[in-house]
């Protein structure tokens, strides 16, 4: 059969190279390891799922930001044994400075936002869908990129902005079919930990490494867990209090542990009120043990889980309030979340929401004669004028070829540019749904 022209540079045979190419030796046809290619099939898909990231994101009155996928290793530096710095894709340019691709984009919305310091009022509400790498050794054969759906509010210190950042994510989730059912929020705050290390005298400066390790329950043994809180000076009654109060999962228990007068308990009421006035209550629900595991959340924090408990967490954020003053900027309240394109695909898939995408053109456009290619670009030229979307076959098919063409890429409707037609200023017209065929005017075509 025909090969229609995709994959040799002459009809028929698989071309060799022309003498003059310098082929010296067979290139790796796959992207590096742990990267992905996105063929139609899979860009349409993910063009689908970042279209609804845009549309909620607008619905919400945030506005679209973007930064380099480059950054200076410096954002990224923290000190807390967070596994997003010890997997730094970090690299030293050609100008010898240390740089890194980024790893999340939170802290290159900081960065901008003290950038533009005085000359943007507050609140932002900024989001962005960017390309954020890893570096892992591939021996667990993961990804190294994934794209991440980020919405983020500066300069709100309350946590209605958490409210309303969580109603985005629920609002997300609804429109592509998922439910309460399928899916449901963590939630938590930071200050719950800081009050309990407070009580036990532990050092400010070491909250972001024990929230880093307290992210590790459930993912690394408990002794291992006890072995990292020691190492981090916690005594062996803190240790033991801090994981009685992380196994609580109601607020009323909450309170009975750490008293009413405790900052987190008011956070986390209101947060919970505002949800059920949302109408969102049955998406959410308070679990100690959720801290996250970036080193900068300072209050609220929440996780996106997957009921049926098979898949990774599949969106997270919090409140962070002192990222843009550890950047040199002033002391701005702010909360976000980032949401992945890998897990809520492996959810869509184990749920059968995958929509189906397949390719749309409404014509295809061909010449029955070689002459006649001229005549077809101006069919084709007047169609898209006047906003139809068309495939113009650009050499002279049979029209069975173009028959299969016009099946592959789902066309609606065939125009045939015939000599006799375009003598009297027409051309063919068959409706491939239907069947039907006529002939028309090219000037009364649309
Ligand atoms: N932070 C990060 C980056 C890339 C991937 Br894949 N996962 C997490």
């Amino acid at each position: 059969a025909e090969l229609d022209n995709t994959r040799t540079g002459r009809s028929g045979s698989l071309a060799s190279p022309p003498a003059h190419f310098d082929v010296t030796q067979k290139i790796d046809v796959n992207p590096p390891k742990g990267t992905r290619d996105f063929p139609p099939e899979e860009m349409r898909l993910r063009s689908w799922l970042f279209q609804n990231f845009r549309e909620v994101s607008q619905l919400f009155g945030f506005e679209e930001v973007d930064f380099p996928v480059l950054e200076s290793e410096a954002l990224f530096i923290r000190k807390a044994g967070e596994e997003i710095r010890d997997q730094l894709y970090c690299f030293e340019d050609r100008g010898n400075r240390r740089v890194a691709l980024r790893p999340e984009l939170t802290p290159s919305l900081a960065r901008l936002v003290i950038q533009k310091g005085k000359s943007v009022s507050l609140p932002l509400k900024w989001f962005a869908i960017g390309q954020c790498w890893r570096y892992e050794r591939m021996t667990r054969g993961r990804r190294r990129e994934h794209y991440q759906w980020n919405m983020d509010i500066i300069g709100v210190p309350n946590v209605a902005a958490e409210a309303e950042l969580i109603f985005s994510i629920v609002t997300f989730f609804k429109r592509i079919g998922i439910t309460a059912s399928d899916v449901g929020f963590k939630v938590s705050s930071r200050k719950v930990l800081q009050e309990v290390l407070r009580r036990y005298s532990v050092p400010e400066n070491l909250f972001g490494r024990v929230c880093v390790v307290i992210d590790k329950l459930e993912k690394i043994p408990i002794d291992d867990i006890k072995k990292e809180l020691r190492s981090a000076e916690l005594s062996e009654e803190a240790v033991e209090e801090l994981l009685q109060i992380l196994s609580v999962k109601s607020l009323t228990k909450l309170e009975e542990k750490l008293g009413s007068s405790v900052e987190a308990l008011a956070d986390l009421k209101q947060l919970f009120s505002l949800a059920e006035k949302y109408g969102y209550s049955e998406w959410i629900q308070f679990d100690a043990s959720i801290v996250r595991g970036l080193a900068y959340y300072t209050g609220i924090v929440f996780e996106g889980f997957d009921r049926e408990g098979k898949l990774r967490a599949i969106c997270g954020g919090g409140r962070y309030d002192r990222l843009l003053s550890t950047f040199g900027g002033d002391d701005i309240p702010a909360c976000g979340f980032g949401f992945g394109d890998a897990v809520i695909v492996e959810l869509l898939k184990e749920r059968g929401l995958v929509p189906d995408l397949s390719p749309q053109v409404q014509n295809i456009v061909c010449s029955l004669d070689q002459d006649l290619q001229g005549a077809a670009s101006l069919v084709a030229a007047r169609l898209r004028e006047k906003g139809q979307s068309v495939d113009l076959v650009l050499e002279n098919k049979p029209l069975k070829w173009v028959f299969k063409r016009a099946a592959r890429i789902n066309a609606q409707r065939l125009i045939i540019v015939g000599s006799e037609e375009w003598q009297k200023g027409m051309v063919g017209v068959k409706i491939l749904s239907s069947g039907e065929q006529y002939e028309i005017k090219v000037d009364e075509l649309e």
